[in-house]
């Protein structure tokens, strides 16, 4: 059984379909990517499995138990930590005081006072040791530069030790070397037998780390599989470009979706038609529409 299911959930804005019948799986022990263009639902997603959005329909469970109802801080008690695509740490503390915070945080007042649980200076360096910002400990965390900030933000979500990670775009800001070393560090907590699923727009770190791939486009699931499958998927190359590279006369077609109008100022990825990279090639945009 997944550690985490999304079952057939819905979320409307208004008028606005954000979500429509996702359905999708994260395992433990795997690291899952939740991929689309801008716009397709990644973080509603999100914000619906760590209770910030209340869907419209539909259900999310968690370690076999249903958690939609469940509010934010009893769902990252249970087990699941996120990090968010904007920085959510305290700018005058240092760094190490922003893990110690997290982790006192989790283990609670009572915890803290009676100096149970691991929030020790020494587990604290430990942690930043173990995503490589220790270097950091003493700065303010409103002074190191945004890669590094999205470390530190793992690093606080780490001092939970969540059994899922949803990480929003992590390694935006990081450079190529620095992405390597995430790949690596997301396989060693994968293979600790946390559940990792991450929404990134960077398809040489999603093709290279995942073992599954949801592919998000207007709110649905149009696609899951390993990274071979998903590369080679003609729905989710369509989804990217607004055509699939065999198809012959793009532009006989007219879009079946009126967004898709805005998707040609995408731009294309080399000579041909090969939409999503293979792995060691440029890194697919965001997807703009
Ligand atoms: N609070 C909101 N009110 C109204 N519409 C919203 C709200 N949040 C999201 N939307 C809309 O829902 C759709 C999905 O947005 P969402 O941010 O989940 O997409 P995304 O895949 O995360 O995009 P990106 O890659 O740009 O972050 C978009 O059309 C967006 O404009």
């Amino acid at each position: 059984m997944p550690l985490l299911e999304v079952d057939h959930v819905v979320v409307q804005f208004g008028g606005v379909t954000a979500v429509d019948e996702a359905c999708f799986a994260a395992e433990a022990g795997r690291v899952t990517g939740l991929i689309g263009p801008n716009g397709a639902g990644k973080t509603t997603c999100f914000n619906v499995i760590s209770g910030l959005q209340k869907p419209t329909r539909g259900a999310v469970r968690f370690d076999g138990r249903k958690v939609t109802s469940v509010p934010v801080h009893r769902r990252s008690k249970r087990g699941m930590g996120r990090t968010f695509q904007r920085l959510e740490a305290f700018g005058s503390l240092s760094v190490r005081d922003n893990v110690r915070v997290a982790a006192d945080i989790h283990r609670g007042l009572l915890g803290a006072v009676r100096g149970l649980g691991s929030s020790s200076r020494g587990g604290v360096d430990a942690l930043l040791e173990r995503v490589g910002i220790a270097a950091y400990a003493d700065e303010r965390a409103d002074s190191i530069p945004t890669g590094t900030a999205r470390l530190l933000e793992l690093a606080r979500c780490l001092a939970g030790d969540p059994q899922l990670l949803l990480l929003d775009e992590p390694s935006s800001g990081l450079d190529e070397t620095e992405t390597d070393d995430f790949g690596d560090l997301l396989r060693d907590l994968a293979a600790e037998g946390r559940a990792i699923l991450m929404v990134e727009h960077d398809m040489d770190l999603v093709m290279g780390v995942c073992d599954e791939i949801h592919v998000l486009d207007f709110g649905s699931v149009i696609a899951s599989g390993t990274p071979q499958a998903i590369r080679g998927d003609a729905a989710v190359q369509k989804a990217y470009l607004g055509y699939a590279p065999d198809d012959e006369h793009p532009a006989e077609h007219p879009a079946e979706h009126p967004a898709e109008a805005t998707r040609t100022d995408l731009p294309l990825l080399g000579d041909d038609t090969t939409v999503l990279p293979a792995v060691g090639a440029s890194p697919l945009p965001g997807g703009a529409r």
